[in-house]
């Protein structure tokens, strides 16, 4: 089984502004709500893709409401936790001359709604797949991550982690099967900016030395770089095509990365599968449909990358 945890499970409110002016009033040209979060929009790409799936996570409010109704329609199982205090997020992501995001604090999530979340995991058996992804609400201690692959330690379940910072490098001595950060956020972690594919490959290495298994460094534009616990190093560039809509772009590569990986076990066929994710969600409003991920696919495959 797969399951995906999101914290904070949102509503991503994705308005486009011609020419945003700070200060003044401004008016939408579109507005668009979807259900967000980066674990759903992982279970939403994986069921796409035909992985049937369970997202977990927390959600509070009349928001947390409309994402418990509105996932029932993305494909995939829900077992979320109803928090009682605060609200699911709505995350504001302004399209203008320039992508800017501004996304939530979250609800009160108390000790006894996390006692219910382990109660879940515990179900977790060997083969299963988990993926923990995205910011945690303020109320929670940033060392959730790490308890709860402290708890699954040992049991075989592969475990992937899409976060940033400290809730991302704590969690390396536990072994991750897989994690993601962007260029940026890996940069971020080490309190440098990377230049080049040469320095990206040496600080991905470095997350590796702290216990990343496979490390798979998205870079937008610029395509992925993927270092995997069989020390080789694979770099896939994108397809050419109009971004629509970036958001959701890294969480659908990890969903074609797992979902690559689970068909025939092969790194190259996974960062093949997970870039044409990312890019056919980029290309698209909202996140991917399968057309169009196995298209880019395909041209990824013939363009030799
Ligand atoms: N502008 C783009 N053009 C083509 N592909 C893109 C673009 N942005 C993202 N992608 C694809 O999606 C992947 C993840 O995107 P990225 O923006 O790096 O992730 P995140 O949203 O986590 O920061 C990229 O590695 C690439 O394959
Ligand atoms: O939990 P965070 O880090 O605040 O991110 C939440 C946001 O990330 C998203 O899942 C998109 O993530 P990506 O663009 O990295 O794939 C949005 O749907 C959501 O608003």
């Amino acid at each position: 089984m797969i399951y995906t945890v999101t914290f904070n499970p949102a509503l991503d409110y994705v308005v486009r502004v011609d020419h945003f002016a700070l200060g003044e009033v401004n008016r939408t040209e579109q507005e668009r709500i979807y259900y967000g979060g980066k674990g759903l929009n992982v279970s939403a790409v994986l069921s796409t893709l035909g992985y049937g799936n369970t997202a977990l996570g927390f959600v509070a409010g009349f928001t947390g409401d409309e994402i418990e109704r509105g996932v029932k329609g993305l494909g995939f199982r829900s077992d979320f936790i109803r928090v009682e205090k605060g609200l699911s997020r709505i995350n504001v992501k302004l399209k203008s001359q320039e992508e800017t995001e501004i996304n939530g604090m979250g609800p009160e999530i108390t000790g006894e709604d996390v006692t219910q979340l382990f109660e879940k995991l515990d179900r977790l058996t060997a083969g299963d797949v988990l993926v923990l992804s995205g910011s945690i609400p303020k109320s929670i201690n940033d060392d959730i991550y790490e308890r709860i692959m402290e708890s699954l330690d040992g049991r075989g379940v592969r475990i992937v982690v899409d976060a940033t910072k400290d809730l991302l490098i704590n969690v390396l001595p536990y072994h991750p099967f897989l994690i993601k950060p962007n260029n940026h956020e890996l940069g971020e972690m080490f309190g440098v900016t990377l230049h080049g594919p040469e320095e990206i490959i040496d600080y991905g290495k470095r997350l590796q030395k702290k216990g990343a298994r496979n490390v798979l460094i998205s870079m937008a534009g610029d395509g992925a770089i993927l270092i995997t616990e069989e020390e080789e190093v694979f770099r896939m560039g994108v397809p050419k095509g109009t971004v629509k809509n970036s958001v959701g772009a890294g969480d659908s590569m990890v969903a074609g990365f797992i979902a690559g990986y689970l068909e025939n076990g092969s790194f190259e066929h996974a960062l093949r599968l997970g870039s044409a994710a990312g890019s056919a969600s980029a290309f698209s409003e909202g996140l991917a449909g399968k057309e169009d991920i196995m298209r880019l696919y395909e041209k990824l495959s013939k363009e030799g990358f």
